[in-house]
Parts: C-alpha cells; sequence; structure tokens
C-alpha cells in the first residue's frame, strides 16, 4: 500500500488521518511510528499556515519525500479569536487538554449562550521536495459548551458543539465528526493530490 507521511505526533490526528487515507488505499504514516527517534518541532509561526509549513517541510526534508502537517485549533469569538494558533500551549507547555479545556472554560464565565460563537480552523499543508508547498484550510464553526460532554475525539471537543447539533464534538462517533470536521473540510480540497498519490 502506498503510504504517506503526516508530520504529526498527536495521536487524534492521527487516527481520522488513517480514516481519511484508508478510503484512497493509502496510509497515513505518524512521526510517532517512524523508527527514527524525531524531536519535537518548534511551532515558532504566529500563523496556522506558517506552522504547518516548518512541521512539514522540516520532515519532508528530513525525509526526502512528500510531507503532510496539519496545524490547527479553536477560535472563540468572545476571546478575540484565542487561543488560536496557541490552542495546544494555551495552559503551558505541558500541551495538557484539560487544562486547556478548564481555562477556556473559566475565560468564558459569565458569557451567555449566544456569545459563545467559536470554530475550529485546520490549515493542510504539503511539502514536496523541490516544488512549492500546497495549503488547504479548512473549518468548522459551532458554540462553547458551559460544561464538559463525551470521551470520543481529543482536545476541545469536549466542549465545542458543532452547529446543527445539541451535542459536543467528543459524544459524536468519529465517523460522525469525521464528515464535519474543520481537518474534513481542508482534506477534501487535497482530494485531486491524494488520488495522484495512487498512480
Ligand atoms: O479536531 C479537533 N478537536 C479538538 N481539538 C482540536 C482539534 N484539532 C485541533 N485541536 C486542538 C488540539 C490542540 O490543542 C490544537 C492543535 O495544535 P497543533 O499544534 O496543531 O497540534 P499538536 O501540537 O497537538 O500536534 P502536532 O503539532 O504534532 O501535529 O488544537
Ligand atoms: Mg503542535
Amino acid at each position: 500500500m502506498k503510504e504517506i507521511i503526516i508530520a504529526t505526533k498527536n495521536a487524534g490526528k492521527a487516527k481520522e488521518f488513517k480514516s481519511f487515507f484508508s478510503a484512497y488505499h493509502i496510509e497515513a504514516i505518524s512521526l510517532s511510528e517512524l523508527d527514527k527517534d524525531i524531536d519535537d518541532i518548534e511551532e515558532t509561526g504566529t500563523t496556522f499556515e506558517e506552522n504547518a509549513a516548518i512541521k512539514a517541510q522540516s520532515i519532508a526534508g528530513m525525509m526526502r519525500c512528500p510531507v503532510l502537517a496539519d496545524d490547527s485549533g479553536l477560535m472563540i469569538d468572545a476571546l478575540n479569536g484565542r487561543p488560536g494558533v496557541y490552542s495546544a500551549r494555551y495552559a503551558g507547555e505541558q500541551k495538557d487538554d484539560q487544562a486547556n479545556i478548564d481555562k477556556v472554560l473559566y475565560e468564558l464565565k459569565g458569557v451567555g449562550a449566544s456569545e459563545r460563537t467559536a470554530r475550529f480552523v485546520c490549515v493542510l499543508a504539503v511539502a514536496i521536495p523541490g516544488e512549492p508547498a500546497i495549503f488547504k484550510k479548512g473549518s468548522c464553526e459551532g458554540t462553547i459548551a458551559f460544561s464538559e460532554a463525551g470521551e470520543n475525539g481529543f482536545g476541545y471537543d469536549p466542549i465545542f458543539i458543532p452547529n446543527g447539533y445539541n451535542k459536543t464534538m467528543a459524544q459524536l462517533s468519529s465517523a460522525e465528526k469525521n464528515k464535519i470536521s474543520h481537518r474534513k473540510n481542508a482534506i477534501v480540497q487535497l482530494e485531486d493530490w491524494v488520488k495522484n498519490q495512487n498512480k
């Protein structure tokens, strides 16, 4: 089976990419599955695009093959777009999902239902040695719940209610999430490139 390397150490993202790519008979391989030990890549950019490019290009340079990276996050209107690009480390360098959720819920104390609008954003970068990078962006609109619910997914899923649903992303099955997510909405735009990988 054809393989594509995904420049991520996030197990939740890796699982979603495996599911998306399996439909094209491509195996998505994350950094934790490579034989090499790969140091954490410093995400020094100030935009999703910059960080996605940093991750994809540094691994593509190392592996000398095409590499896909995902930089994503949660943008909350009442917090002026925060945590945004800093979503993973919002409550500190330890990248703790629970601490991040607690911080968001704390900051939104007293913010009413109609003011809790937010979106997940995902920027994908494909780095191909010797070629310009390809970027695709997807989003998923919703609101921030008043408390956590659900066990599925990862990150901020337990507090994100997608528009049109009355449950959180973490209460959806992975199949349901993968139909509506920001990641899905970005990946569909790469379909032509993905299909070409199999030729
Ligand atoms: O579908 C999602 N459902 C819930 N939360 C999500 C989602 N997608 C991104 N997020 C959150 C998780 C993390 O707090 C940040 C991504 O940060 P981001 O730097 O892109 O990923 P990461 O550091 O976890 O892994 P890596 O850089 O190795 O891909 O946004
Ligand atoms: Mg990261």
